[in-house]
């Protein structure tokens, strides 16, 4: 069968974590040069071995092999926590994606709506400990990232504080459901095209459960327009697969690439049908930090008024999107 979505083989940067003090200056050369020409890289030598991330999506399996009437006790809110289900509309597909997910958090946003040790034991325990090794590995690549903008080596550790009553930061278990391998004519969206707004996401994926693509090519941080010419990421479950959000390229001025990118709506014969589980971290700034890139390029905002506009653009790209479904 003819491919019908058009392939570009780009090469994205493999960066080692290796003896990361002495090599701190090396590593933030190479952040760099991935984050100004892909927007995305991968990391080994991170510090988490294929065991600890295997640990990981067993627990979240566990989750999501709950019932639904279970996972419904911890509700999705608008603070970005809780489990949600076929809900989220993207502004490029105008149409759900067919999965779920849990969004958890360190702070007081998680109150009542951690699920319970009488229906997992555990669940709780491993997933902060979990959560708390890739903030490890978020705050070593800060660092990095502050020392090639500019800024002091602990700025974004500091703007991004887990210990802060108000961080956002937020873990999101995501489990995409298995889909018919002949077609019923319908396009079953997984994660339509996006890009995130924080300020860098790492992901788990699991070996064999492939669909992740990139799109590079945007320029400033309030464009939706995508193109269509794609590039496979392979699901590997030691590696983590890093992108930069909105939030650094605005905090960089628009040098670092927050580069679009999905999990395809399988449809042709090489593509995966099977359930996918895969795990995102999302590093979010706290609500009173504020931000601005040495060159001034924006007017100063604060977290909190950073999140709300990227939501905004959000919701009216959807209106947009919505409308013109409508109007077709
Ligand atoms: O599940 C994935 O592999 C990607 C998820 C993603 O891009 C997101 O939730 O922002
Ligand atoms: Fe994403």
């Amino acid at each position: 069968m003819a491919s019908q979505t058009r392939y570009v083989d780009r090469m994205i940067p493999q960066v080692s974590l290796r003896d990361f003090e002495n090599r701190m200056d090396e590593i933030t050369a190479a952040l760099i040069h991935a984050a100004e020409n892909v927007g995305f890289f991968t990391l080994i030598d991170h510090g988490l071995s294929k065991e600890d991330i295997d640990i990981m999506f067993a627990t979240s399996k566990n989750f999501f092999d709950l019932p639904d009437e279970t996972k419904a006790t911890v509700p999705w809110n608008s603070n970005n926590v809780g489990w949600e289900k076929n809900s989220q509309i993207r502004p490029s597909t105008g149409q759900p994606d067919r999965k779920e997910s849990y969004q958890m958090q360190f702070g007081e946003n998680m109150k009542k709506l951690w699920i319970e040790d009488d229906h997992l034991p555990g669940f709780q325990a491993t997933s902060l400990n979990f959560m708390h090794r890739v903030q490890e590995i978020s705050e070593r690549l800060m660092r990095c990232f502050a020392r090639g903008l500019g800024f002091p080596d602990n700025f974004f550790i500091e703007c991004h504080g887990i210990t802060r009553p108000n961080s956002q930061t937020t873990m999101r278990l995501l489990h995409y459901f298995s889909l018919p391998e002949i077609s019923d004519g319908k396009v079953y969206h997984r994660a339509g095209a996006h890009a995130d707004w924080d300020f860098l996401t790492l992901l788990f994926q699991k070996e064999g459960q492939s669909g992740l693509e990139i799109c590079p090519g945007r320029e400033v941080v309030t464009e939706f327009g995508i193109g269509d010419e794609w590039t496979k990421v392979e699901a590997k479950t030691e590696e983590i697969v890093c992108n930069i959000g909105d939030l650094l390229m605005s905090w960089s001025d628009d040098r670092f690439k927050s580069t679009f990118h999905r999990v395809k709506a399988p449809c042709e014969q090489e593509d995966y049908f099977g359930d996918r589980y895969s795990i995102a971290y999302f590093n979010q700034p706290c609500k009173d930090s504020l931000i601005q890139g040495p060159l001034k390029k924006y007017p100063m905002v604060t977290g909190a008024q950073f999140t709300e506009n990227a939501m905004k653009r959000n919701f009216a790209a959807l209106q947009e999107k919505l409308q013109a479904v409508a109007a077709a």
